[in-house]
C-alpha cells in the first residue's frame, strides 16, 4: 500500500486528486497540507473535498505530514513546490509536481535538488496531452521551416501563470524539433506596426476567461493549407488520476527528474 499526501488539498486541483486517490486501489491518502493560515487548517479534509469525512485534518505541519506518506502530490505554485521538494529530499521521499508557472532558474534548482530524490514534474498529467506533446514533435520535424507555427491557450479566470505550462512545453517540443531555442523565438506579444512575421517565431497567445478548465490548440500554417492540434479538458479529474498513476510510478524509481512521458512510456 502506498501512502499518498496532498499539498494544495483545498485548492482546484487538491480537491480532485483527494478523490483520485480515494478511488484509486493500492494506494492510501495518508495527509493534506495547506498553508499556513489557511481558514480550513483543522478540517476533515474529505467533507471539503466532497467525498465524505476521512478522518484526515487539513494540515500546516509540512514536515510531519511528508513523515507519514511515501510520496507528496503538491499543485500549488513554484515556490512552494521547491520548498516541499527540498523537504521531500530531506526524508528520502518522492513527490509529484504539478505546479506550472516555473522560471528556467526554477527549473533548474528542481533538477540540482532531485538529485537526492525522484521527482515527477510535469505541466500536465493528462494522458492526451502527454500524446499531443509525442505527435507534436513529429509533426513539426515533418513539416520544418515551411509552416509558421502558433499556439493559443485558454483557461479560466483565476490563473496565475501565463502561458500555460502546457503551452510552454508545447513551444519548447515544436522549438527543439525544429532546432530552435524557444526562449529565443517565443512571441508573445503583437501589437502595433509589427512588421512581418518571422519564420523562426513560434506566437505564444492567452486567453483568460470564466471557467475554463484548459484548452490547446498549435497551429501550423502553411501557404494553402493548415493543420491544427488541440487538446481540450472537459475536467479535471484526468490530470488528477494522471498524478495518482504518477505518485504509483515515482516511488519505485531512482532519484532523478522525471516526467509524465517517463510515467506513461511515450518517451
Ligand atoms: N500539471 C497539471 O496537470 C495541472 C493541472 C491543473 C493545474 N495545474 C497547476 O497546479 C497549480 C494549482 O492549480 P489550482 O487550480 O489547484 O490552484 P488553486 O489556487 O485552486 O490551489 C492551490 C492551493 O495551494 C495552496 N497553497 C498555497 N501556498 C501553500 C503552501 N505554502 N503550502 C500548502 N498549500 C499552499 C493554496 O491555498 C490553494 O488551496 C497551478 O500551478 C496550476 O497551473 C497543473
Ligand atoms: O488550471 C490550470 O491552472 C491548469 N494548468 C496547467 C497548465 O498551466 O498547463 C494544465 C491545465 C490546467
Amino acid at each position: 500500500m502506498i501512502n499518498i499526501a496532498v499539498c494544495g488539498a483545498a485548492g482546484r486541483m487538491g480537491q480532485r486528486i483527494i478523490n483520485s486517490i480515494v478511488e484509486t486501489e493500492g494506494v492510501r491518502f495518508s495527509g493534506a497540507l495547506e498553508r499556513p493560515g489557511h481558514p480550513l487548517v483543522g478540517q476533515d479534509v474529505g467533507l471539503i473535498a466532497g467525498c465524505g469525512e476521512l478522518g484526515v485534518a487539513v494540515s500546516d505541519d509540512l514536515n510531519g505530514v511528508i513523515a507519514a506518506c511515501d510520496v507528496l502530490i503538491d499543485f500549488t505554485a513554484p515556490k512552494v513546490s521547491l520548498k516541499n521538494l527540498e523537504a521531500c529530499g530531506l526524508q528520502k521521499k518522492a513527490i509529484v509536481i504539478g505546479s506550472t508557472g516555473f522560471t528556467p532558474e526554477e527549473r533548474a534548482l528542481a533538477a540540482e535538488l532531485a538529485k537526492t530524490t525522484p521527482v515527477v514534474l510535469a505541466p500536465n498529467m493528462s494522458v492526451g496531452v502527454n500524446v499531443c506533446f509525442k505527435i507534436l514533435k513529429d509533426i513539426a520535424a515533418t513539416l520544418g521551416d515551411d509552416f509558421d507555427v502558433e499556439i493559443v491557450e485558454a483557461h479560466h479566470r483565476l490563473k496565475k501563470d501565463a502561458p500555460s505550462g502546457t503551452a510552454v512545453r508545447m513551444g519548447e517540443v515544436v522549438a527543439e524539433a525544429l532546432g530552435r531555442d524557444y526562449n529565443k523565438v517565443a512571441n508573445f506579444h503583437r501589437e502595433g506596426i509589427t512588421g512581418e512575421r518571422t519564420r523562426e517565431e513560434i506566437g505564444m497567445q492567452t486567453i483568460r476567461g470564466g471557467d475554463i478548465i484548459g484548452e490547446h490548440t498549435v497551429y501550423f500554417i502553411g501557404m494553402g493549407e493548415r493543420i491544427e492540434l488541440s487538446h481540450r479538458a472537459m475536467t479535471r479529474d484526468m490530470f488528477s488520476r494522471g498524478s495518482v498513476r504518477a505518485a504509483k510510478w515515482v516511488v519505485s524509481q531512482k532519484p532523478g527528474l522525471y516526467d509524465m512521458q517517463d510515467v506513461l512510456g511515450l518517451r
